[in-house]
């Protein structure tokens, strides 16, 4: 193998926009490592672990609304509630708490806002499919000709950065007073803001683009999809298997009656719960969000895979579908749900698990947000299951999943109880 790292496929290069004529590229889709690297530097701090605590309290917020929202819809009335679509409408309000100190709303509406999730959705279906034939995508959306005469609209989701981003400047030139706007200093707004205030390096088409900088961002808030779904892939998982979801209360009643488990878990408490942590593993294990190969290109000088030689310019990608289910690292019953797994064996068995885990990607493109993704789950799945008792409604079959780049499910129904020591909320 060559030292250097493999550059990103043509797949990667139908994902961004194209607004005027101009490809508004993201540190995720980038295929030049060279403006990854200028992309990377000055944000990467913001992603890091040691800067996760500061998240927890708008984290927490989130948490709190989506909780009287199931009350006041659910428990109460004692509908079925489709809570594939609600854990969705958590993970992008949990976005918008984190990059804005707002929400988008979804969990106070109850409805996709303004049809965002749809449009990425047909977003993810055009990648998907064009994505196999990239050349396609230059006759018509990266067509800098038909670009240029197609009205610039911006997706509700960068129109709402741009509001955010609006305010804050208001605020700085004391035309709004601080007073009127929830700002929070520790949102990833306000950082990568000073994050590029500091950096002069940043590339010039950020600057005098706004959409485009919070487009970037706001593109990172897309991965609130994948958190959808790894959420829906736990609590199914859990709820079609009653004995892990036995043994999993089992440890989170064990903590709350030594009174180690605050009502809304804290992330400290949430990594102190090993039968959590080996279901998080297991889930993403199990399916994982991306379901078609992370695609890099065989650098010139070819490279040697598996003892057959690939002449530079080949496409080779894995996919953590296949990976995963790979009986040789994960044992036999590498097809079935078994968090155990993750808790027997000796450490080295545990490692060589953990180093074939794709869900999060791999080397220097791995996923940045990873951490988030970690702190969301880690704390809304303990708290949700201390708080209700969910029984699926319907058969376990009736959840579709399909494959659309990413792997979402559809069709998850349950019934909320509240689990008899939780009051409801007002
Ligand atoms: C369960 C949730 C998530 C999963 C499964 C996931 C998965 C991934 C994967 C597989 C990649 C690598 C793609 C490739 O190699 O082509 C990636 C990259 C990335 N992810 Fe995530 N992601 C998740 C959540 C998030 C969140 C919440 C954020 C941001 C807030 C985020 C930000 C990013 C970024 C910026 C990259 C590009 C990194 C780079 O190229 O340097 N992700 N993600």
């Amino acid at each position: 193998m060559r030292g250097d790292p493999l550059k990103k496929s043509d797949f990667y290069s139908v994902i961004p926009p194209m607004r005027k004529g101009v490809v508004l590229p993201s540190i995720f889709s980038t295929q030049n490592e060279n403006l990854h690297r200028m992309l990377k530097r000055p944000i990467a701090a913001v992603y890091s672990m040691s800067n996760l605590v500061s998240f927890e309290p708008l984290v927490d917020r989130t948490i709190e609304v989506f909780r009287q929202e199931l009350d006041r819809r659910f428990v109460r009335s004692g509908e079925a509630c489709d809570f594939g679509a609600w854990l969705q409408y958590f993970a992008f309000d949990v976005v918008g708490e984190i990059t804005f100190s707002k929400r988008l709303g979804f969990l106070e509406e109850g409805h996709d806002v303004e049809g965002i999730m749809a449009s990425i959705w047909n977003w993810f279906q055009y990648v998907a499919v064009v994505g196999q034939i990239p050349w396609l995508d230059l006759l018509w959306v990266k067509n800098t000709v038909v670009s240029r005469l197609r009205p610039a609209k911006w997706s509700p989701m960068v129109l709402f950065a741009n509001k955010r981003e609006e305010e804050r400047r208001a605020v700085s030139t004391g035309a709004s007073e601080k007073g009127d706007i929830q700002v929070n200093d520790r949102d990833f707004l306000s950082r990568f803001q000073a994050a590029l205030d500091k950096d002069p390096s940043i590339p010039q088409w950020h600057v005098p683009h706004p959409p485009c900088l919070h487009g970037s961002i706001m593109r990172t808030g897309y991965r609130s999809d994948t958190t959808a779904i790894f959420l829906r892939t736990m609590f199914h998982q859990l709820l079609t298997h009653p004995s892990t979801l036995t043994k999993l209360r089992a440890e989170l009643d064990e903590a709350a009656s030594k009174g180690n488990l605050s009502e809304t878990v804290t992330w400290k408490e949430s990594l102190s719960l090993p039968y959590l942590n080996a279901c998080f593993k297991e889930a993403g294990r199990i399916h994982p969000p991306f379901g078609l190969h992370l695609e890099r290109i065989v650098p010139p000088g070819g490279m040697d895979v598996c003892g057959k030689t690939l002449p530079a310019g080949t496409i080779v990608g894995m996919n953590a579908w296949v990976v995963h289910r790979d009986p040789e690292v994960f044992g036999p019953d590498a097809d079935a749900w078994r968090p155990e797994r993750w808790l027997e064996g000796d450490e080295a068995y545990i490692k060589k698990m953990e180093a074939s885990l794709l869900t999060f990607g791999a080397g220097h493109r791995i996923c940045l947000g990873k951490h988030i993704s970690y702190l969301e789950i880690l704390k809304l799945v303990p708290t949700l299951l201390q708080a209700y008792d969910i029984e699926l409604v319907g058969e376990a079959s009736s959840m579709t999943v399909e494959n659309r780049w990413f792997v979402p499910q559809f069709g998850f129904h349950v019934q909320l109880r509240r689990r008899e020591s939780r009051a409801v909320n007002p």
